[in-house]
């Protein structure tokens, strides 16, 4: 897709025409993609993309070319695409905030719904508009306060957004009788809603859990100010410029990793039964919330520090690869390395390595400098130990470590971060599922008898 940032920039000089919003910008692309999947279902309806082996059947389905996921796709190699463009190729053309570095979620988030690169104009006005939906209604704040402390924060996650389905358009409109053309609008509504409002529950979860409550003292929502400051701020980080463009760059790269990964897929499985959106992220988060999944950046953390209390600051190579061993012994896996599609290093690890590298006070760091150590020594002994198919490391493996640096230390809440950020990628693709019209997801299941039975 066309349109880099100095134009989108160049753009924003335009001054005086409306800038569109993101549902008029969809409405004017949806008919041409209608017609692309028409010409496909058409000409080539028949062909075949594969052939199914049972190995792929029973695990886990790997390399079946099974679903239609357009906002990103992934290369094993080269790593995600987002609309084609690449990490570094979104890094040099899609908005930043004003005076900062890092790409805006919500210039994401429009590239991710639309394929197209925002204009500084249409990335402020998104902005506004996703902030302005960004309080919560009050039963949901009191859902959200009456739950134990001691209740995993993605389980509070998972609540809170559920709650959110109260006040579904989608559900409302498909009740009073919606015909189905019109389903990608208020699926679109709802995403919006579900987007902005996810990093206030995801704020609200953090006072609630680590601080005083989210009380008085925590600051309005500031409608002037991007998603990230905003959450930022309400957790007592506002004033901390190195966190607030972490959580903004970390939020842009979270969002979507094609179709085929657990949260992703389970949005739109849910999604394709015509739940409304709250429902279907609220089902993802639930798969984000695995230690295979989003729950390994928490996990990446927990290993470090047991790494740093027995082996101290700066450990010597020998030693790393002695405490990689062990954990390997021990029959556990060594977290934030590995992927299932992936065989070469995570692009968005590299992305959030360079910027705890470019950022001063996070390179000397010494919980980063281990991420970095585990870099170097680690797809080494697990290309020896022999069973990954892939030694390097995937996105969990250096974002907890930039997240603790600057003082996030509860790394419990780590895979919330992620979930504001995934939201922006499932519920870009369940706006296009609906315009679109794909159907209920129901692929066919074997019993052993039946696999031996077709194969024999
Ligand atoms: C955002 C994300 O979701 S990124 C992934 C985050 N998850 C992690 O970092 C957890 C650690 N990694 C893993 O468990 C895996 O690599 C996964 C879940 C990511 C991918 O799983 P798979 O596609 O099944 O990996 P793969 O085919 O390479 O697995 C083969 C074997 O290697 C093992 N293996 C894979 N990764 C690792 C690892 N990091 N450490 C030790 N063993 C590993 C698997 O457990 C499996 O063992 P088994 O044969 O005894 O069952
Ligand atoms: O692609 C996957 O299976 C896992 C992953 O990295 C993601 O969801 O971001």
């Amino acid at each position: 897709m066309p349109s880099s940032r100095a134009s989108a920039r160049r753009n924003a000089g335009l001054g005086t025409q409306r800038v569109l919003t993101v549902r008029e910008t969809l409405e004017k692309i949806i008919p041409e993609r209608q017609a692309l999947l028409k010409e496909i279902k058409t000409q080539h309806g028949s062909k075949t993309l594969g052939n199914v082996t049972v190995d792929q059947v029973v695990g886990g389905g790997r390399g079946i070319k099974f679903m239609l996921w357009d906002p990103s796709v992934l290369d094993a190699e080269e790593g995600i695409r987002f609309w084609g463009r690449s990490i570094p190729e979104c890094q040099r053309d899609l908005p930043t905030a004003v005076g900062g570095k890092e790409i805006l979620p919500e210039a994401m988030f429009w590239y991710l719904l639309t394929g197209k690169v925002p204009s500084a104009e249409e990335t402020k006005q998104f902005q506004e508009e996703l902030v302005g939906r960004s309080e919560l209604p009050a039963h949901v704040e009191k859902v959200l306060d009456a739950l134990p402390k001691t209740l995993h924060p993605m389980t509070h996650f998972v609540i809170g957004v559920a709650a959110l389905n109260h006040d579904s358009k989608f559900a409302a409109q498909y009740k009073a009788g919606m015909k189905k053309s019109e389903y990608w609008v208020p699926a679109l509504e709802d995403s919006l809603d579900c987007v902005a409002k996810s990093f206030t529950i995801a704020a609200r979860i953090y006072n609630n859990l680590y601080r005083n409550g989210h009380d008085a003292s925590v600051p309005a929502i500031d409608k002037s100010k991007d998603l990230s400051f905003n959450f930022a701020n309400q957790i007592g980080f506002g004033e901390s410029e190195g966190f607030v463009e972490l959580i903004r760059l970390y939020n842009s790269l979270h969002t979507d990793h094609e179709g085929g990964n657990v949260s992703a897929h389970t949005t739109h499985l849910v999604g394709s039964a015509l739940s409304d959106p709250f429902l279907s992220y609220s089902a993802a988060l639930g798969g984000l919330a695995g230690p295979l999944h989003g729950l390994a950046n928490q996990e990446v953390l927990r290993f470090i520090l047991g790494m740093q209390k027995e082996l101290g600051d700066s450990a010597s190579d020998e030693q790393v690869v002695d405490f990689i061993w062990k954990t390997l012994n021990k029959g556990q896996v060594i977290p934030g390395y590995g992927h299932a599609v992936l065989r070469k290093p995570d692009p968005r690890f590299m992305a959030l390595q360079q910027f705890g590298v470019k950022h001063p006070e996070t390179a000397n760091d010494p919980v980063f400098k281990y991420v970095d150590q585990l870099y170097r020594v680690a797809p080494g002994v697990l290309t020896e130990h022999g069973k990954t198919k892939n030694p390097y490391p995937n996105v969990d493996s250096a974002s907890g470590s930039l997240l603790y640096h600057y003082g996030l230390k509860q790394f419990d809440f780590y895979t919330v971060t992620f979930g504001t950020s995934r939201a922006m990628g499932g519920l870009a693709q369940l706006v296009w599922d609906r315009a679109l019209g794909l159907p209920i997801e129901r692929p066919k299941s074997l019993s052993m008898e039946a696999i031996l039975k077709a194969v024999q």
